[in-house]
């Protein structure tokens, strides 16, 4: 579904990325894994075309998307969520989650303004569509017309991947979705991907911390080390691995050539 291939990113003298490629197959969950720096955000900012590499290729479902940006990249079937929350206080949980639709809503800015019969009708079906799919998978009916903002941070996250899913992705990409989570809340995250997953087939590339959800909910793992991937396979594999257990431990050295 997902390959990047051999992406290559400096920031003036620090190499974030040096040849990182990471395929992520279709219905299955990829993480990527690594300590403080490896290179993990830099990467997903790549892929979602917020970041122009020096050089490598980012293709979605066999299409070269290396040239366009993010919103393109979202249309044609990209959905993230972030590292810290981005919901709209003031705005209920359904509204909140309405907004991740704009792009496929048929109607143009214009006739929604003037609610436009047919704009009245898009908006009902987009409705019926969302209670049916997604706050009915992600259980978030008893929330819905709350405020976000009067929600505990777990169900606040549970929020953004329903917003992230309006858009029924071919893929999710998800920006450390338990940190700061609790233990349960860690718990309901990780049964709610693997639901998206189960019963849309979603493909899911994550970047994440921990260790337990990680190696709890992925089929694949990718594990970079100064911007470089030094492992990939099963969970059992990846945790099995020396080289990642000394990237981990901290006694992994960085190549003399990254140095700035
Ligand atoms: N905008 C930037 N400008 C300059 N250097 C950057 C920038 N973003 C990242 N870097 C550098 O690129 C390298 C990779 O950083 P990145 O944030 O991608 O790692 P990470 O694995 O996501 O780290 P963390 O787990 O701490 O979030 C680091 O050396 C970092 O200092």
């Amino acid at each position: 579904m997902l390959d990047v291939e051999n992406i290559q990113l400096t920031f003036g003298g620090v190499k974030a990325l040096a040849g990182v490629s990471v395929h992520a197959a279709t219905g299955k969950i990829t993480a990527v894994i690594g300590p403080n720096g490896a290179g993990k955000t830099s990467l997903f900012n790549v892929i979602s075309g917020f970041y122009k590499p020096n050089s490598g290729q980012v293709r979605l479902a066999g299409e070269d998307i290396s040239a366009l940006g993010p919103h393109a990249r979202a249309y044609r079937g990209m959905s993230r969520t972030f590292q810290n929350i981005a919901l709209f206080h003031g705005m209920t949980v359904l509204d909140n989650i309405k907004l991740g639709a704009h792009t496929n809503l048929k109607s143009g800015v214009l006739s929604a303004g003037f609610r436009l019969p047919s704009t009245r009708r898009e908006e009902d079906r987009l409705d019926r569509e969302i209670q049916r799919d997604v706050i009915g998978l992600l259980e978030l009916d008893h929330v819905q017309h709350h405020q976000v903002e009067d929600l505990a941070y777990g169900l606040q996250k549970r929020v953004e991947l329903a917003r992230a899913l309006v858009m029924k992705p071919k893929i999710l990409l998800l920006d450390e979705p338990v940190a700061g989570m609790n233990r349960e809340e860690k718990r309901e995250m990780s049964r709610f991907v693997t639901d998206v997953r189960n019963n849309w087939n979603t493909t899911v590339l994550l970047i994440e911390h921990d260790m337990s959800m990680v190696m709890g909910i992925s089929d694949h793992v990718v594990v970079l080390s100064f911007g470089k991937p030094i492992a990939s396979g099963t969970p059992d594999e990846v945790r099995a691995n020396p080289d990642v257990i000394k990237a981990y431990l901290g006694g992994a050295e960085e190549p003399a050539a990254n140095a700035a």
